[in-house]
């Protein structure tokens, strides 16, 4: 399949018919300026929204949601939560403030129409207690229709294994850092042999490898930036690649990554550039997949 600006990944493992899709390319907005930012994003193209109660912008997300002049139902809006607020009922009415905060109206739990598309759990660092509370509020905010999907986040191969021996559907999309120099193979591997979509978080590495001469150099054979050979290259490798930028350019570059591609050469070259790096060494996010 070929990919386009408006490619659409279906989610395997959602329960519901016909199964939910979800934009190939995300806008993420942990340390994004705010309002202009996102809206700009959006009139570049970007439909996906990556926010998290962590980033305290989920209003800001709501109000472009809003203000934006496009249709909720081209908009595919995720949030996070990090750790639950006591027990299950709890949590849940945490998770409600954050949908009404994310979509910028009221739930549906009180008479409005305001849902997210995708609420994550954003790391495993409650423990297993924790973690199946706040599953088990998840299932109830999906239950309820206020969050289409529920998913994780930072979640390594032991996480999911526990999970799946309580959740009534298995997580649609696991975010991880995913890059060149944090590859999670082990992981990825795992992940796709359980049909859970893989989302790439920093896969502009933070900016820390703009010269690198592997991406410098295959940047200027496609005249491109190294930017967008990293994003292509998440593309490529069927992830959903989530670039943030707060300057205008850079959003709009970051998303022109269609109409050209990588070849099986440089995608390979590409690779190695992660060799021994398998354990998250290249990491620029702490690295929680392996928590207990
Ligand atoms: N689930 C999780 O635990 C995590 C999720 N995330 C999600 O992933 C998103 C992206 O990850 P993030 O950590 O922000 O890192 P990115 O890899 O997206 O890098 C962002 C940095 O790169 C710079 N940058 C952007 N475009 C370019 C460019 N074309 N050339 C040079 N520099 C550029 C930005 O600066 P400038 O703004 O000045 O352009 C910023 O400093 C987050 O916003 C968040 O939504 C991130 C971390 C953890
Ligand atoms: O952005 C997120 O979702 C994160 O959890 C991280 O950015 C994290 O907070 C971090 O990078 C701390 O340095």
């Amino acid at each position: 399949m070929s990919l386009t600006a408006t490619t659409q990944w279906e989610l395997p493992n959602s329960p519901h018919t016909p199964k939910t899709t979800i934009p190939c390319i995300g806008y993420g907005v942990y340390n994004a300026a705010g309002h202009s930012s996102i809206l700009t994003a959006l009139q570049q193209g970007y439909r996906l929204l990556d926010t998290a109660q962590l980033y305290e912008n989920e209003a800001e997300v709501g109000h472009a949601v809003i203000s934006c002049g496009l249709p909720r139902s081209e908009l595919f809006i995720i949030t996070k939560i990090g750790d639950p607020k006591g027990g299950v009922e709890e949590t849940l009415e945490s998770l409600r403030d954050s949908v009404r905060k994310s979509s910028g109206t009221k739930g549906k739990w009180e008479g409005g129409e305001g849902y997210v598309d995708l609420f994550l759990i954003h790391n495993p660092l409650s423990g297993p207690e924790g973690r199946k509370i706040l599953w088990q509020a998840l299932e109830k905010l999906r239950a309820e229709g206020s969050t289409r999907e529920i998913g994780v986040s930072n979640y390594g191969i032991n996480h999911i294994k526990e999970l799946l021996t309580y959740a009534s559907h298995p997580p649609v999309i696991n975010q991880l850092e995913l890059h060149p120099f944090c590859p999670q193979l082990a992981l990825a591997s795992f992940c796709a042999s359980h049909n859970i979509l893989l989302q790439a978080y920093s896969p502009l590495v933070r900016a820390r490898k703009m010269d690198d001469p592997t991406l410098v150099s295959i940047a200027q054979a496609h005249n491109v930036t190294p930017a967008q050979v990293l994003v292509r290259w998440s593309l490529q490798k069927g992830w959903i690649p989530l670039p943030k930028s707060d300057d205008p350019e850079r959003i709009r570059l970051n998303r022109e990554v269609f109409g050209w591609a990588l070849t099986e050469e440089e995608m390979a070259e590409i690779e190695k550039l992660g060799v021994g790096m398998e354990d998250g060494q290249g990491a620029v996010c702490p690295y929680l997949v392996h928590v207990p």
